[in-house]
């Protein structure tokens, strides 16, 4: 086994093409030869690790951590991808279209770009370019913008530093799902196996970047319609992301105040320095923003991931400043789309609460549950709102069927000035809704893993023994691999009870096992909603015990 992976090792080193990556390769093949035990494990089980496939696409494409190897992301990996995407368009009959190209700060996105545009170039695309690292968001704006066949953005959006990953679009906008991932990763092995590193490169290529930006805040500005107050005092971090630059010139557009950044995370810095994980999901992500609004006596604070797709708000509730969960700031957002009577259908995917769907309901408007990922939920037709609790949403789904970090906080600033007029403020919103639907709250035990067998262990664990009741509460249990409904099949189980809703599954990320937690409370449950958040607060903490049990976690 172990010369198989180094004869595979020294195979890739030979035709690598990035002096970095052949530098941490020559290095991992001396250490597994080393004499020292702890040396030579640690290096075998990378090599192993780095050489027993090719990345898959997952939830939001490719990504990995930055390295040596078909199952890292490296210059080697995205040269091949984007030579197999190529094949894909041309039989497609795309041939000769446009592609834009987009990238984030990271370690090697500008480089893992420039691959990515000559091989385009080279295969005889047009490949627009972005001079300067930008919102994933703008790029997806960009497709449908400038008539392109696709869209490629290197991001590995929230992850930690030394990840990196590329997404992949196609002309309406949308990302790719079964069976189409399939077929371009085909195309991608059939790639590898042959002849790759004589692929044609071109460097022709036309720069997008002003008319983009231009037209993008037009349009995420026009969402703000001129008779809406403009007086708020906000605060805004980019997460050392690429957001802050976008977010400063829409809200200037609008005609808003301008934000209060966190000055350490305004610029885009690849080693995310102030944070363990640029994520504001993580613990500790958003302190340095929540204590500049403290500061500054601020309304709302708004976050950003670092491709800022993604948008976190933190307000002050029950007393307190906090971040809002993805599913409270979903139901706020939907609320709204639903009381504008914004057309279309409403969407969210099925690890998000169960309270869209019912507030559509009540509102008769039809409504939606996808699987995971906006890849999802940016292609059911005619959205009117979609969102996910991670922190996703699409506001804007004919500009960008994607979600946008950006657009999402032009639509919550604009909600909270117009609640500031009326004296009101987001968590009297959320108290509102409450007593109307009755208390839905939602928490996620998500575990870190080195080994992704312990994933698939305590997936086995619970599919094999679910169980057949949660909080003294009899459950259905729904195998999701099997398919549901009109829900395609996906590794993932699903816990249905009277007055809670559970999923488990695996990151396609990360390496973390997720379980999202709903308890849900009647309208006279939820009449004095401070206590009614403590009673849910207990069942979650008590439904995360009894899941982490299940699931031997
Ligand atoms: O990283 P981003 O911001 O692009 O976000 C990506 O990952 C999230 C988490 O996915 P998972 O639970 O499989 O890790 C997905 O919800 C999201 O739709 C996807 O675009
Ligand atoms: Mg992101």
């Amino acid at each position: 086994m172990m010369n198989d992976v180094l004869a595979a090792a020294q195979a890739w080193r030979r035709a690598d093409i990035d002096p970095e990556t052949a530098d941490m390769l020559d290095e991992l093949i001396v250490q597994a030869q080393a004499n020292n035990d702890e040396i030579r494990t640690k290096a075998t089980a990378e090599l192993e690790s780095a050489f027993a496939g090719p990345l898959e696409f997952g939830t939001a494409g490719l990504r990995g951590p930055i390295g040596p190897g078909p199952a890292r992301m490296n210059r080697v990996v995205v040269t091949q991808a984007a030579a197999g995407f190529a094949a894909w368009l041309k039989k497609q009959g795309h041939e000769g279209g446009k592609v834009i190209v987009g990238y984030d700060a990271r370690h090697k996105s500008a480089e893992f770009a420039d691959d990515t545009a000559q091989i385009m170039a080279g295969e005889g695309f047009e490949v627009l370019w972005t001079t300067e690292p930008t919102p994933t968001p703008v790029i997806a704006f960009g497709i449908q913008h400038f008539g392109c066949v696709a869209g490629v953005v290197v991001t590995a959006s929230h992850n930690p530093p030394q990840d990196n990953g590329y997404k992949v679009y196609l002309g309406d906008g949308s990302q790719i799902v079964p069976p189409t991932d399939q077929e371009i990763a085909a195309e991608i092995a059939a790639v590898a196996s042959g002849r790759w590193a004589n692929a044609p490169r071109a460097s022709a290529r036309t720069d997008v970047q002003d008319e983009l930006v231009r037209a993008y805040v037009a349009r995420a500005a026009s969402l703000y319609p001129p008779e809406a107050p403009r007086d708020l005092v906000w605060v805004h971090t980019a997460m050392h992301g690429v957001g802050a630059k976008t977010m400063r010139t829409v809200a200037e557009a609008i005609g808003l105040p301008a934000g209060r950044e966190v000055p350490e995370q305004a610029e885009p810095n690849a080693d995310f320095p102030t944070v363990s994980f640029p994520n504001p999901e993580e613990k500790g992500a958003i302190d340095l923003a929540v204590a500049l609004a403290e500061a500054e006596g601020a309304d709302v604070v708004i976050a950003n991931d670092p491709d800022a797709d993604r948008c976190a708000v933190a307000a002050v509730v029950d007393g307190g400043w906090r971040m809002l969960t993805g599913d409270e700031l979903g139901t706020l957002l939907g609320a709204d789309a639903i009381a504008r009577d914004v057309p279309g259908v409403f969407a969210n995917s099925v690890v998000s609460s169960t309270l869209l769907a019912r507030m559509a309901q009540a509102a008769g408007r039809e409504h939606t549950t996808t699987l995971t990922g906006f890849k999802w939920i940016g292609r059911v037709p005619d959205l009117a709102f979609g969102y996910e609790e991670a922190i996703g949403y699409c506001c804007d789904s004919r500009a960008v069927p994607d979600k946008d970090g950006i657009t999402a906080a032009v639509t919550v600033l604009r909600i909270v000035a117009e609640l500031k007029a009326q004296g009101r403020t987001l968590a009297d919103r959320l108290d509102e809704i409450a007593r109307e639907f009755g208390l839905t709250a939602t928490s996620q035990l998500s575990v870190r893993v080195a080994d992704l067998q312990l994933i698939a262990d305590a997936m086995a664990r619970l599919r094999g023994n679910p169980p057949s009741e949660l909080l003294g509460e009899p459950v259905e249990v729904v195998d999701l691999a099997l398919g549901s409904g009109s829900l395609p099949p996906t590794d993932a189980v699903e816990l249905i009870g009277e007055t809670l809703h559970v999923v488990a599954r695996p990151s396609g990320t990360e390496p973390k096992l997720k379980c999202y937690l709903e308890v849900r409370l009647t309208p006279e449950e939820s009449a004095d909603v401070a206590r009614a958040r403590e009673v849910a607060g207990g069942r979650l903490a008590a439904l995360r015990s009894e899941m982490a049990q299940a699931l031997g976690v």
